[in-house]
């Protein structure tokens, strides 16, 4: 019955794996983003959700991480594809009962109906990354008919002012052009806000009605992302659960990281959450899993004989897990400053990479399965020691005539503060696998590059014949694995061969998958 609310395309796309296995659990951090969202009956959850009657229809919330689920990658950037200027009719708001004329909602209370409600909607984000990925669903068609997405924040925005804000990150996928403009319209169409205090059960009640008349007598459910910082999380799902959770069908929430400051704060927040939602209505998710060649890298393990055997201490000397990005905190620092880069990035995105990366062979691809694997690449992990760390904050600069401003130049920034932007660490995963090698993390912001790379360096060629032809650089004989997660994907080898022609020099060149060579015209940001 459910499938019937789901594209053939979105199911194909979503491949199966038992519905046990996608419990969300506190470990459960291999889900992937919402940017790989998709809904289709694989989630059905084992349990009811708060104040939730039987669910005639389960709605997914996120895939689980390296499923061949929706590819709706996007970086909304504000270029050609972005729709600019919004059409008059998307600038007066009709009624629920209009819209749902106008959208084929016919009142049909055996059909369910999905509501999004971006909690921080007028936040970073939200702009950058939900609201598109959201669009990316519904252009694929992975949203179910009846859908309305919410906009809740205290910012006092009319409904076309939301729509105004979010059409300006909107892209469309670059395989898939066709009707980008018309589908544009048609999703800002369900887009609506509400402005309300985060800590108001008065305000999310309010939500509420609104939500109700949009779901026009059809079992709902309501999905809340909390797109807002974390020290309000739990004023917010309070709220949600208590005055806005679904009468008669699931409710659920999407948390987004840092998931407290350390262990103790994290079960905290947990405790917290748990006061108002069962553990199967979370879900909580990291972002970096749904990056195409993020999801790729088991892919590219357990499915190439050529690299599982090369895969451990015997042949790699170190790992370097990449992260930087050629801008600031620019007025995040609110946030930023609480948690440092460490907590910002190493902890869960390049984290979540490195285990993915060491972990062995799961059992199924199912998300306990791989959960479990991970969970013993973090327990075989030595505690880091500080002088395997190094951090550091960034100062004034200029560069091309421009100077940019240094961290405490940020307005959002205490003065004084000296919260890390910048960190390395080298961390070692004592077990049989990786004994003796490094895993080198680099997180950085404000750096001279955007980019988010692993690059696997291999050990030298033992009583290598053509080491004289590489002088005293043994570096530059030995073999590179470059998995480029961000920009302009790729994965490449680094090899060495023979020029052509007369003489024996040697050169290093790159196999190379080059992503937008490869699968051009689609591209990942
Ligand atoms: N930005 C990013 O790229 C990423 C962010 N995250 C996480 O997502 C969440 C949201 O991040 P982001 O959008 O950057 O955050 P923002 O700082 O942009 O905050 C989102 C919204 O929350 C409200 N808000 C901000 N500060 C406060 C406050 N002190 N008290 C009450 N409300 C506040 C504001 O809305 P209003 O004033 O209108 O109520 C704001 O628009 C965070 O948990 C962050 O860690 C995760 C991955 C990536
Ligand atoms: O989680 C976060 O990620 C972003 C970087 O995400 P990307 O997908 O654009 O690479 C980072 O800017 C932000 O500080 C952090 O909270």
């Amino acid at each position: 019955m459910a499938t019937a609310l789901y594209s053939t395309h979105c199911r194909s796309l979503a491949t199966s794996s038992s519905s046990s296995s996608l419990q969300p659990s506190p470990l459960s951090s291999n889900l992937a983003y919402l940017q790989r969202l998709t809904f289709s009956q694989r989630f059905l959850p084992s349990k009811v959700s708060l104040k939730s009657q039987p669910q005639t229809y389960q709605i997914p919330v996120l895939t689980q991480q390296q499923e061949g689920t929706v590819a709706a990658a996007v970086t909304p950037v504000e270029n050609g594809t972005s729709h600019k200027q919004l059409k008059p009719d998307l600038l007066s708001v009709k009624s629920p009962e209009e819209s749902r004329a106008e959208d084929g909602f016919e009142k049909d209370e055996n059909e369910s109906s999905v509501s999004i409600t971006v909690v921080g909607a007028s936040g970073d984000l939200a702009k950058k990354k939900i609201f598109p990925a959201l669009f990316a669903l519904y252009y694929e068609d992975c949203l179910p008919k009846h859908f309305t997405i919410y906009g809740y924040a205290r910012s006092k925005m009319t409904d076309a002012e939301l729509r105004n804000m979010v059409s300006k990150t909107l892209t469309c996928r670059i395989d898939k052009r066709e009707n980008c403009n018309e589908k544009m319209d048609q999703f800002l169409k369900r887009c609506f806000y509400h402005s309300g205090q985060y800590d108001s059960q008065e305000n999310f009640a309010a939500l509420d009605k609104k939500l109700k008349e949009h779901e026009g007598g059809r079992t709902s459910n309501r999905l809340f992302y909390l797109s807002i910082p974390p020290n309000i999380f739990i004023d917010a799902v309070k709220c949600a659960s208590l005055s806005a959770s679904s009468g008669n069908g699931w409710t659920r929430v999407i948390v987004e990281k840092p998931f407290g400051r350390d262990s103790d704060s994290s079960a905290a927040l947990t405790r917290s959450l748990k006061q108002y939602l069962t553990e199967d209505q979370i879900f909580r998710i990291d972002h970096y899993l749904g990056k195409e060649l993020v999801e790729n890298l088991s892919v590219l393990r357990f499915s190439n004989l050529i690299f599982e055997p090369l895969w451990s201490r015997q042949y790699i000397r170190n790992v370097q897990l990449i992260f930087s990005e050629d801008f600031g905190t620019e007025g995040r620092g609110g946030y930023f400053d609480h948690y440092g880069i460490i907590r910002d990035i190493m902890q869960n995105h390049l984290l979540q990479i490195l285990a993915l990366f060491a972990m062995e062979t799961p059992v199924s691809l199912d998300a306990e399965d791989i959960r479990n694997e991970k969970v013993k690449v973090l327990r075989s992990m030595r505690p880091l020691r500080l002088d395997d760390m190094v951090i550091g904050q960034y100062k004034s600069h200029t560069r091309g005539g421009v100077t940019y401003p240094a961290y405490v130049d940020d307005k959002t920034v205490p003065s004084g503060s000296l919260t890390p932007t910048f960190a390395a660490a080298a961390l070692f995963i004592d077990n049989a696998r990786w004994d003796g090698v490094p895993f080198l993390m680099k997180a950085g912001k404000a750096l001279h590059n955007k980019r988010a790379e692993i690059r696997v360096q291999f050990r030298h060629v033992p009583g290598n014949l053509y080491n004289r032809n590489f002088g005293t650089d043994l570096d530059r004989a030995t073999n590179e694995l470059v998995i480029r997660v961000q920009p302009d994907e790729a994965i490449y080898l680094k090899i060495n061969n023979k020029v052509p022609g007369l003489g024996m020099k040697l050169d290093r060149s790159n196999l190379n998958l080059h992503y937008a060579a490869r699968y051009f015209p689609f591209t990942l940001n």
